[in-house]
């Protein structure tokens, strides 16, 4: 049987999904299923691995079954990943010991402080690029072998193991014969030296973490394995990467300079810089980008909690809004915000600030402000989040990006679109297949099994929509943002 598809499973913080792609890259069908979050406590946000598993395979009979195409006709299965979402399961029976523990989870807030009071952030800074803060899944780890009674001796004893989404996705489509990552996301665990492409051994032994827990590092672009989900023969598992590298290399950003933005449940700015570690100094991470070789890339990257999922709370928490989309609409409805300020830091504040003490304020209510003003100002939180990412980069590298190219949910939005161009004076372009992220993983998955024979194959595979073009004065957007800055610093802690 002529293999003519790519699926991608995309395994995001609110849904998975999984997207079959021809060989022009087109999409033929999309299957999309969302899953519970669990909120136990206060800035606690877990989700149910099985429940991620059978969302997720679910998806890809019923993709197959819209694309009307056997699953013998698939060349691979590409992966990508909400990251640093951490699982710890035991080897023999795959039974998840607890519940996933979030990204945006903020449990390990204290071992944090610890680790800091070890006098370790310096170390971590060098030699991982990233921060001692709870989003990571190293101290996710650890509060889970601290917590869960008996967990650190079944650790000790070869029991348990550890993955983030991609690697527990992998581990259950080959039916527990792969326990394997791959750099981007390996980068993302805090355990990762990003110098080296190895487990760190100090950092495993500050965070007290067995190595024996520990998937395979493989590169991101390799056949890891195959699985029978489809019930007709194997299908390779190949390629994979941390949703925000596979939208990176989705959005052909593969080289020095180039970079994108994703509007998903967060917003993350990532720039690819090459062959070079840049180190921030302004509050960005140091990442690895994903690469159809084996050789590391780097990438900085700014990742805001609250992007997308903003929108979730005005639906969800306030009952403003019945539908995302309807944000646009009421937003528009209105002027401008009458001066109401939303910061959405409802799990503290990522980059550039990196507070996680921070809470989410409405501010700049006045007797007229209604309903309209609430959501444009929600949405504009949006966009500054991302602007204070932007002046960060350019900072850092001492450029200023003149356009920026989009995805992820949010981008469908194009009130929000315009006013990112606006606050941030740079174009923004909306590509024609808003699944950036899913190509990404495509394009790995398709250039690991020869479905795509090189990068030179794909380069003309994504076009742009549209062109959101700047159109507010200087004056206005200095005025507007400095109001922000001035609402951001009242909710620091
Ligand atoms: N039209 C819209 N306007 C604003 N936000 C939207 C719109 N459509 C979807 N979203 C937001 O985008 C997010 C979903 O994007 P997606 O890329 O699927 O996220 P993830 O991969 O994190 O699950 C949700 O948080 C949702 O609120
Ligand atoms: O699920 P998303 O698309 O919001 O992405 C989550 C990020 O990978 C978290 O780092």
């Amino acid at each position: 049987m002529t293999k003519k598809y790519i699926v991608a499973f995309d395994q995001g913080t609110t849904s998975s999904r999984a997207i079959v792609f021809d060989h022009q890259a087109n999409i033929v069908a999309l299957s999309q299923r969302e899953f519970s979050q669990f909120y136990p406590q206060p800035g606690w946000v877990e989700h149910d691995p099985m429940e991620i598993w059978a969302s997720q395979s679910s998806t890809f009979t019923e993709v197959l079954a819209r694309a009307g195409i056997p699953a013998d006709e698939v060349a691979a299965i590409g992966i990508t990943n909400q990251r640093e979402t951490t699982v710890i399961w035991d080897k023999a029976t795959g039974k998840p010991i607890y519940n996933a523990i979030v990204w945006q989870c903020r449990r390990s807030s204290e071992i944090c402080e610890r680790l800091k009071a070890q006098g370790l952030e310096e170390y971590v800074r060098a030699n991982t690029g990233l921060l001692l803060d709870p989003y990571f899944s190293g101290t996710k780890i650890s509060w889970l072998l601290e917590n869960v009674p008996g967990a650190r001796e079944r650790a000790q004893r070869g029991e348990l193991l550890f993955g983030t989404i991609d690697t527990w996705l992998v581990w259950k489509l080959t039916e527990g014969k792969v326990h394997v990552t791959d750099p981007t996301n390996a980068s993302r665990t805090l355990l990762f030296n990003i110098h080296t492409g190895q487990w760190d051994p100090k950092l495993l032994e500050a965070l007290d973490i067995p190595a024996a827990i520990l998937p395979e590092v493989k590169p991101s672009c390799a056949v890891y394995g195959s699985t029978l989900i489809g019930g007709h023969g194997e299908i390779k598992v190949a390629g994979m990467a941390g949703d925000q590298q596979a939208a990176l290399f989705g959005q052909l950003c593969v080289e020095e300079g180039m970079a994108k933005n994703t509007y998903g449940t967060g917003c993350f700015l990532l720039m690819h810089t090459g062959k070079q570690a840049v180190r921030s100094r302004h509050g960005l991470l140091t990442t690895i980008a994903a690469g159809p070789g084996a050789e590391l890339n780097y990438a900085l990257e700014g990742a805001v909690f609250m992007g997308g999922a903003t929108v979730q709370w005005l639906r969800d928490e306030l009952g403003l809004i019945r539908d995302a989309q309807d944000t646009e609409y009421f937003a528009s409805k209105v002027e401008d915000t009458k001066g109401v300020y939303l910061v959405p830091a409802f799990v503290g504040l990522g980059a550039p600030y990196w507070d996680p003490g921070a809470r989410g304020a409405l501010f700049g209510l006045s007797r007229g402000a209604n309903r309209n003003h609430i959501i444009r100002a929600a949405l504009e939180a949006i966009a500054y989040q991302s602007r204070d990412l932007l002046d960060a980069m350019s900072k850092d590298c001492g450029v200023s990006l003149k356009q920026l190219k989009v995805d992820g949910g949010a981008v469908v939005n194009d009130f929000l679109m315009q006013f990112q161009a606006d606050i941030t004076d740079v174009e923004v372009l909306r590509p024609r297949l808003t699944e950036t992220t899913a190509m990404g993983a495509a394009f790995l998955a398709g250039l690991a099994v020869g479905f795509w024979q090189s990068m030179d194959e794909i380069k003309h595979k994504t076009t742009i929509e549209r062109r959101f073009v700047p159109q507010i004065t200087p004056e206005k957007r200095a005025f507007l943002y400095a109001a922000w800055q001035d609402a951001v610093a009242r909710c620091r802690s």
